[in-house]
């Protein structure tokens, strides 16, 4: 027989941990609790009664009853087959009763903002012993904010959004605007100006690539592709041309309600007609006095769904025009069913003799080519960022994963042919990393004429690099997780996730093979001479 604990007058948060759950057993009185209508399992300490949840175990009830298993300590067999996650869910962590005695928990969820320490999971710069030129105090203290508000506030909605495919939760919209990621995502300049970032950690002057950098790892490290186009990919492709190019009038009119989260932008140039071939669109804008006629359709439109402006390639009498689209008669849109999940907003797009006054116009008539691409860079540079947090995050499940499944009667991490995968990984993170940092630290050095001259093909390579490294990551981490790395829920599901979604770095911002040609390009016109072997 179990004793009942006796009471206590301490608040429950300075109780020690073995008595928040009721009671405490021992493993002979678990012991006792081994048959069906009666089985009690313990894991990592704590003491679960299962005997009413087996009927409704979503991996069955038959499980419980071996004599391994029932009255028995699972923990090993458990996390062989769930994630952590699973007890921290209110239903199940529910079924604790108690606590062994004279055990405590080993197995603890990470506190916000607490670094992994997982080797590799982290960058150099944020591992304990380790050095990197590129990073200052400033940079510890953005990270430490940023990762906290991500692990409280925006993974839980990361995780629900991707699933049911509902637009970003207005909770999360409220908390960019006011730690004002909404603006640093575009980058440092003069719309941080007078901001508070992040709460105040650095102030709008010390924010540089690197803080940027920061967000983008960030964000891919919670592994959920669509959520993270839904977090502001519109705006951070659509509203630099409305910044650089606007007047100031269709400035003061439109960036502070899109940086405050409350509108939002999409960047709408590709069409069915014309996707990596900008020249080639079909979208037309005719003038009538000082109104633009505006007809066609676009394709693939990031946060098209829900975007209140977009920033639209056009086809006028001087040749390519952006100009900028409210929202109101005349446009449509409609949500495409992409592989990957609708939170991101993609639409198709109809405009039908839509009136936009000519103020709308983004830089010059007819100069929309340099309009358009004066923002790619920062946004392949962005892709690729993002990119590389989730390869590192996937790095990470990987490693635990081989750690901690056991395969013929072994750690899966003891079969030489996963250690390889594992090597392989590590190694294109490892460079993807540096190349990045260097790049990144090249940005913060240049002008942004600079930047367009210089990195242009650096960042075009670097992209295409990180894609196609991020494409073999998921080939070779869906393998180490076999069944699992295909099913959506469960022990693999950011292992699925990312398989099923890392083509998408591969064509957004630019297909990779473009990218790749057009780095190359730009080296072969900047050849001298008489450059000879
Ligand atoms: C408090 C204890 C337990 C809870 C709350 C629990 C909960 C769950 C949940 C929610 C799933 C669905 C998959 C997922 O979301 O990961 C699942 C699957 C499963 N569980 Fe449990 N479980 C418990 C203990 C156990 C134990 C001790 C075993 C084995 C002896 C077990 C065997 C399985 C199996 C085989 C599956 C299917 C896994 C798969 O589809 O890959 N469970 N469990």
């Amino acid at each position: 027989m179990s004793l009942p604990l006796p009471r206590t007058s301490l608040p429950e948060e300075n109780k020690p941990s073995s008595y928040k759950h009721g009671r405490l057993f021992t493993e002979e009185e678990v012991a006792q609790h081994n048959k069906e209508g009666d089985v009690w399992i313990i894991i990592d300490s704590k003491v679960y009664d299962v005997s009413k949840f087996a009927d409704m175990h979503p991996g069955g009830a038959s499980v419980f009853y071996p004599e391994t298993v029932a009255g028995r300590d699972a923990t090993k067999v458990f996390f062989g087959l769930h994630r952590h996650e699973v007890l921290l869910r209110p239903q199940y962590s529910r079924l604790q009763i108690g606590t062994i005695i004279g055990q405590e928990e080993k197995i603890k969820p990470p506190a916000p903002g607490a670094l992994s320490q997982v080797p590799y999971a982290e960058p150099t710069w944020l591992v304990n012993g380790y050095f990197n030129p590129y990073y200052n105090d400033s940079h510890r203290r953005f990270h430490k904010a940023v990762r906290t508000l991500f692990t409280e506030v925006i993974q839980p909605d990361a995780l629900a959004r991707e699933m049911d495919g509902k637009r970003m939760s207005p909770e999360v919209v409220r908390a960019l605007a006011d730690n004002n990621i909404i603006g640093m995502r575009l980058g440092p300049g003069k719309h941080l100006k007078g901001r508070s970032l992040m709460g105040g950690v650095i102030t709008p002057e010390e924010f540089d690539y690197f803080h940027e950098f920061i967000i983008d790892l960030e964000l891919g490290r919670l592994g959920m592709r669509g959520y993270s186009d839904a977090f502001m990919a519109g705006v951070l492709i659509g509203l630099p041309p409305v910044l650089n190019f606007g007047s100031p009038e269709l400035c003061a009119k439109v960036v502070p309600d899109v940086l405050n989260g409350k509108k939002f932008v999409a960047l709408a140039i590709s069409e069915a007609f014309a996707g990596s071939d900008v020249a080639g669109m079909q979208t037309t804008a005719v003038r009538d006095g000082d109104y633009w006629i505006i007809s066609g359709t676009k394709k693939w439109i990031t946060n098209g769904t829900f975007a209140d402006y977009f920033t639209t390639g056009c086809r006028t009498r001087d040749g390519l025009t952006v100009i900028l689209i409210p929202r109101g008669e005349g446009v449509n849109t409609k949500p495409l069913k992409t592989s990957y999940s609708s939170v991101a907003g993609t639409a198709y797009v109809t405009f039908d003799k839509v009136r936009v006054p000519i103020a709308n116009t983004l830089g010059k008539v007819g100069g929309g080519l340099a309009v358009i691409l004066s923002n790619f860079n920062h946004e392949r540079w962005t892709v690729a960022a993002t990119s590389l947090g989730t390869q590192r995050f996937i790095l990470e499940e990987c490693l635990k994963w081989a750690n901690q499944r056991q395969v013929f009667g072994k750690p899966l991490a003891s079969q030489p042919v996963i250690r390889a995968k594992l090597a392989s990984i590590i190694s294109r993170v490892e460079a993807c990393q540096n190349w990045m940092e260097s790049v990144t630290h090249q940005m913060c050095n240049m002008s942004y004429k600079e930047q367009s001259d210089k990195l242009a093909g650096p960042i075009a390579l670097a992209k295409q690099f990180v894609s196609r490294t991020g494409r073999e990551t998921a080939e070779d981490a869906t393998q180490i997780f076999g069944g699992r790395g295909i099913t959506v829920t469960g022990m693999g599901k950011y292992i699925e996730n990312y398989h099923r979604t890392s083509p998408y770095d591969a064509i957004l911002a630019g297909a990779e093979d473009v990218l790749a040609d057009l780095g190359v390009r730009q080296a072969i016109k900047k050849m001298p001479s008489d450059a000879r072997l």
